[in-house]
């Protein structure tokens, strides 16, 4: 080769190679520069509330979610994170910048904290925690109660759990809320089977809200029922019981019907709009305490 040539050979290695290091520079600078931009900083917040969260509760749902240990407990506990209301709703509860009603919702379920978060809208501001409560035994009032108390006593601020059943009244309530591990054993297609033998295929969804706050004695509780039928699944199969179970009126399954319409005839509807009532006349009193309690700590 000329030597003319072979420098121009060098010329254009050089260059090749000069351009690849700017572009690894770029590259790994480019995150850090977006996130200072307005529409950059955006949409990183919401992938830390919208993904990570629903993210960390499917691979723990994945790792086996029923962990009795205390240290599994304390270990997630402060694991908080903001939930972006879903939709713009009623603004009856909107305070004033810092002074919030900050409301921890503890579950592992994303479904229900995506139901929770669009209902309540904009009445608190809703956080949640993954905490990996004990499946608990017992009626559905003692249920609810028992886990908002083990959520408040690792969380030490205002929580709200839920538990949820499904009573077929052929069987006199059961599953009501063992219905989760029927729901696994035997899937949407074998669950109505249970009714087999019985004509009345009637039922009811409840929903069980326990709030607790340092103000309270005990857990409140606020109930939700909705009364159905059990069918043939129909609908979307991602929530759980949804698809085998038609509220009265409708002849759309939960499974078929809009997030919309679900959620203002659900029993989580129905037992939110009861907490949404108290929280709202209470408001004052919560803001009291718990800003006499930031003036106490220091904070
Ligand atoms: O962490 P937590 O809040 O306890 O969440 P979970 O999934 O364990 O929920 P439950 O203990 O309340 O068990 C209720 C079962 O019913 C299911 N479920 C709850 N709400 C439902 C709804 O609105 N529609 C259909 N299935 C529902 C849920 O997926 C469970 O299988
Ligand atoms: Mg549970």
């Amino acid at each position: 080769m000329s030597p003319g040539r072979q420098g121009h050979c060098t010329f254009i290695a050089d260059l090749i190679i000069s351009a690849k290091v700017c572009s690894v520079v770029v590259l790994s600078l480019l995150p850090a520069v977006l996130q200072r931009t307005p529409i950059g900083a955006s949409a990183f917040r919401l992938t830390e509330r919208v993904i990570r969260p629903f993210h960390r509760s499917r691979s723990r749902q994945g790792a086996g979610r029923l962990s009795l240990y205390p240290d599994h407990l304390s270990r997630t506990a402060l694991e908080l994170t903001p939930v972006e209301p879903a939709v713009m709703a009623d603004d009856m509860c909107v305070t004033e910048k810092g002074k919030e009603m900050v409301l921890c919702f503890c579950t592992g379920n994303a479904n229900k904290l995506r139901e929770v978060s669009f209902i309540l809208g904009k009445t608190v501001t809703l956080t949640s925690a993954d905490v990996d409560l004990p499946e608990l035994q017992g009626d559905p009032a003692d249920i609810s109660v028992g886990k908002c108390r083990l959520a408040f006593n690792q969380l030490k601020q205002p929580v709200i759990v839920e538990d949820t059943s499904l009573c077929f009244n052929a069987l006199g309530g059961l599953p009501g809320p063992y219905v989760k591990w029927f729901l696994k054993k035997l899937g949407h297609k074998d669950l109505p089977k249970l009714l087999a033998g019985f004509d009345d295929k009637s039922a009811y969804a409840l929903c069980m809200f326990s709030y607790m706050d340092d103000t309270l004695e005990k857990p409140l509780l606020f109930e939700g029922r909705t009364n159905g039928v059990i069918v043939d699944a129909r609908g979307d199969p991602n929530f759980g019981w949804d698809p085998i179970f038609q509220p009265h009126g409708f002849d759309q399954t939960y499974a078929e019907m809009t997030k919309e319409l679900k959620n203002t005839i659900s029993h989580r509807y129905r037992a939110l709009e009861k907490l949404k009532t108290y929280l709202v006349q209470h408001k004052e009193e919560f803001l009291t305490a718990h800003a006499a309690k930031k003036v106490k700590s220091g904070e």
